[in-house]
């Protein structure tokens, strides 16, 4: 008999909760094996536009989907969770400052946080999307202390696809030729693609491409400001891509990472390469039996470690920010 797997997805009625809902509910998330039990959870506002998706996914009459329970209340939503997507997040809006940005997510994790130690399944599993992905997901899991930490994670996915896509495009070979491309940091202009460990075949990636500028000056800043590029030519971010990311982080972490191959996830530092322990940093990691290990034993060049430096310095200055508000 199939499982039966709760899943709360916050932020259900805005953009990447569209294009995220319906491929949860068809089985590309967990499996053709695993049935789903959808949360939705939305600030009063946005339930009635979250109940018109509703609408919709009963109209899909999708055989895994076994319900969907739409409230803005959170200790109903995380109640028995085995997978929470926290998608639903402040924005910054006109004439915000980071710090401003930080408290009103601050105001959305930590209850986020609690609600998750007060009623998730022994195994829930976390991944925020919500920006800034990195530090909300470190708030949330402050406020969660009997989930163990490693659970709480954060999505640099999508940064990890974009440069799959972009060094495909380069060197002219399909993205499956690719592996071990890595994504080191914080979810924000400052992350590291990092192409030293990336093979091309049987080829390392960066003497195929045997281009320094190209790497420091197109390929590097051209994933970590492809959001920003996306803002610019939508009119609003990224959401399908999003979507489909977070379809990845999770279907990994769960099914896990194909032989040979890599994911990038973001989840709490145990100190390796340097980066301070308890950060929610991006790593390369492998999944197995449910379970991420983080990639070790790289050697880490000059360039690669004063990159991976500076993304972390960024991360330890947002979570001394949000020490200083109260928020952890
Ligand atoms: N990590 C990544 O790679 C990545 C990529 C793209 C977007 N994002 C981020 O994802 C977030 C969502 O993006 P979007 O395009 O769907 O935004 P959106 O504005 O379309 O939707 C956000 C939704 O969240 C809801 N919401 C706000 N506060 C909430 C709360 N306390 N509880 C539940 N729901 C709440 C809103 O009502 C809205 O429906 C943004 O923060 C965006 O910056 C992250
Ligand atoms: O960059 C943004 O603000 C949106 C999102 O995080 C993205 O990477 O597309």
């Amino acid at each position: 008999m199939a499982r039966s797997v709760n899943v709360t997805v916050t932020g259900a009625a805005g953009q990447i909760g569209y294009a995220l809902l319906f491929r949860i509910a068809s089985g590309q998330l967990l499996g053709q094996d695993t049935k789903v039990r959808l949360r939705l959870l939305e600030i009063p506002q946005a339930v009635k536009a979250a109940e018109g998706t509703a609408m919709e996914l009963d109209d899909c009459a999708f055989p895994l989907l076994e319900g969907i329970d739409i409230t803005d209340d959170a200790k109903t939503a995380f109640d028995g969770v085995n997978v929470a997507l926290l998608v639903g997040a402040r924005p910054r809006t006109k004439g915000m400052e980071r710090g401003d940005l930080l408290e009103a997510n601050g105001g959305i994790f930590k209850p986020q946080g609690e609600a998750i130690n007060a009623g998730a399944a022994d195994d829930v599993r976390v991944l925020v999307v919500g920006n800034p992905a990195n530090t909300n997901a470190l708030i949330a899991q402050q406020h969660a202390p009997d989930v163990p930490a490693e659970r709480f994670t954060a999505m640099t996915r999508l940064d990890e696809n974009r440069a799959y896509s972009q060094l495909a495009s380069k060197l002219r070979v399909p993205v499956t030729e690719i592996k071990r491309l890595v994504i080191w940091g914080n979810h924000s202009a400052t992350q590291y693609p990092d192409l030293s460990h990336t093979v091309v075949g049987d080829r390392n990636a960066l003497e195929l491409v045997d281009d320094q500028d190209w790497v420091e000056n197109t390929f590097i800043p051209t994933v970590a400001k492809r959001g920003a590029a996306i803002i610019e030519a939508r009119g609003a971010s990224s959401a399908a891509s999003a979507a489909n990311a977070a379809i990845d982080h999770i279907h990994d972490w769960v099914n896990g990472t194909a032989e040979g191959q890599w994911a990038s996830m973001a989840v709490p530092s145990d100190g390796s390469y340097g980066v301070p322990e308890g950060l929610i940093s991006s790593f390369p990691v492998t999944c197995k039996d449910g379970k991420y290990e983080i990639v070790q034993g790289l050697t880490i060049s000059e360039f690669s470690r004063g990159k991976i430096a500076a993304s972390v310095a960024e991360l330890a200055e947002e979570r001394e920010a949000v020490r200083s508000l109260g928020l952890i």
